[in-house]
């Protein structure tokens, strides 16, 4: 039998009727079936009043199901008092914040059993693109963003994934790489979790690609889907799958973001092996994000005053950058973009052991192919596997989550100032993409040999050792839970 798509109900203030309809694409709570044209008598608890047009009510009075976490029908406590319908749902602003609400109809007694089937189609509609009832491994720095991260998790993460019904096993990591271990030796991982959660900056996601990495089986380890509740200084794995940093917003986007393969890249240093899956920068970059600790007093905008302090003082960092280089041009870049921007996400990885490097590592000959640039005066190597490093610099809008290829940004010192200002002063908006004072290239390989003795070398936001490394991808190793199933980035046009 089909499942009822509709369903009458009650007000709790003033016993208006209304009827409850699944449409494509939300919940309408329509007052007009009973009244015709004309205004409603009364109003919902937590829904304005509907007064005019029909288009009135169906914006004032409807519900994405996107935004649905849970509904569920309470039988009646008290004698002669009808059983009460509970929808928990977010209300979101703009795309980009929530907050939680609930909306509460009284349902006759002889219409129990169609709620019931009726509450099955909404949550079964509501959760078409995701799993139900999610068991997350939620992660917690407590020293994350200026140690707020845990009380942050409690007040605005926590209510939203107990009214989805979300199982939730939390953990607070103690001390750097704690997370890490964590994921590595925790027994049933694969069997236990439908997501792990870092309620963090982006150091506790890199933890965890890496505590993945060295999981017994790492193709089933690498299914679990990663995400991020944005607790830290930087959260840019949630600003490129959520959108938006609004805490809330993420949560609901963890609640129901849909699975997406990504390419993680592999990075050897020293004797070690790495996996990233943001972004490794040396030279300015790294210098604003790491060699700034001493202007924290200043908050975010050390970042901007140290990268003008740095320029004006024509800072160059020395290095020879060796590139197996994919596509060179901006119109082949472009061209890239649009032909994967759209391709079918299909996870080719299946073997049980990490991938093998097809270059070898760091210490082995660079390969014939590879392009050298030699240069004494480097102002900026960043490499990006996602648009936003942060949530005001989209440094590689031309990214994708599983194209094959990270994206190189060079910028050499010996081009004017001001251009180099203008081009890191405007990231904010992914401009600087079009500069011709730039390189931006898609690449599936590199190695970078850095030739001062000492300076910053930063991956994933976090401090490296200052010594020569070298990256390749792994196509399609990793997975997120992305709010829409692509990265939220504007793209670049044709
Ligand atoms: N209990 C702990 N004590 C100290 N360090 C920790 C602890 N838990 C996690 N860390 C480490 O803190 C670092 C930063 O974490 P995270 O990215 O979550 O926060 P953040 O606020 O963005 O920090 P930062 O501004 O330093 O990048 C990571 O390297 C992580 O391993």
């Amino acid at each position: 039998m089909p499942l009822p798509n509709s369903i009458i109900g009650y007000t709790q203030a003033d016993r208006v009727r209304v009827r409850l309809v699944l449409e494509d694409g939300f919940l309408l709570i329509d007052h007009a079936q009973t009244y015709g044209n004309q205004p409603s008598l009364g109003c919902f608890s937590s829904i304005s009043c509907v007064s005019a047009s029909s288009t009135d009510i169906l914006q004032q009075n409807s519900i994405v199901y996107f935004n649905v976490l849970w509904a569920e029908l309470l039988p009646s406590t008290l004698e002669n008092h009808p059983p009460i319908l509970t929808i928990d749902y977010c209300k979101v602003k703009d795309e980009k914040k929530a907050t939680l609400d609930r909306v509460s109809f009284l349902i006759d007694a002889q219409n129990e059993r169609a709620c019931d089937a009726w509450i099955e189609n909404l949550l079964n509609t509501s959760y078409r693109n995701t799993i139900r009832n999610k068991r997350l491994l939620v992660l917690i720095n407590p020293f994350g963003g200026q140690g707020a991260a845990l009380t942050r998790y409690k007040k605005y993460s926590a209510p939203i994934l107990a009214a989805a019904r979300c199982r939730v096993e939390e953990i607070e990591t103690k001390y750097k790489g704690h997370a890490a271990e964590i994921i590595e030796n925790m027994e049933g991982l694969e069997r236990n979790y439908d997501a792990i959660v870092c309620c963090s900056g982006d150091g506790i996601p890199h933890e965890v690609f890496n505590g993945l990495s060295k999981r017994p089986n790492v193709a089933a380890a690498f299914k679990i889907p990663v995400c991020q509740l944005p607790c830290g200084s930087g959260n840019a794995l949630c600003v490129n799958l959520v959108g938006s940093n609004d805490l809330q917003f993420a949560t609901l986007s963890v609640v129901k973001g849909i699975p997406i393969p990504v390419d993680l890249c592999a990075l050897t240093q020293d004797n070690k092996r790495y996996i990233t899956f943001l972004s490794q920068a040396l030279g300015m970059i790294a210098d604003c994000d790491l060699g700034t600790e001493n202007m924290r007093w200043m908050g975010e905008s050390r970042f901007t005053v140290g990268l003008i302090m740095r320029v004006l003082s024509g800072a160059k960092y020395p290095c020879k950058v060796s590139v197996r280089i994919s596509h060179e041009s901006r119109t082949q870049v472009r061209q890239a973009y649009h032909e994967h921007k759209n391709k079918a996400h299909t996870s080719t990885f299946e073997r049980t052991q990490l991938p093998d490097l097809k270059y070898g590592t760091v210490h082995d000959p660079i390969p014939e192919d590879w392009k050298s640039i030699d240069t004494s005066s480097l102002a900026v190597f960043y490499v990006g596997k996602m648009p936003w490093v942060s949530s005001d610099a989209l440094f590689f809008p031309a990214a994708l989550p599983h194209d094959g290829y990270m994206d190189m940004i060079l910028i050499d010192s010996s081009i004017p100032k001001k251009e180099i200002l203008s081009i890191l002063l405007g990231v904010a908006e992914g401009k600087h993409f079009d500069s011709k004072y730039l390189h931006y290239y898609k690449v599936d390989a590199y190695r970078i040999e850095p030739k001062a003795h000492s300076g910053y070398i930063s991956i994933d936001g976090e401090s490296f050792n200052f010594t020569p490394f070298q990256v390749e991808l792994h196509p399609g190793l990793g997975t997120v839970l992305s709010r829409t199933g692509q990265f939220q980035a504007p793209g670049i046009g044709i």
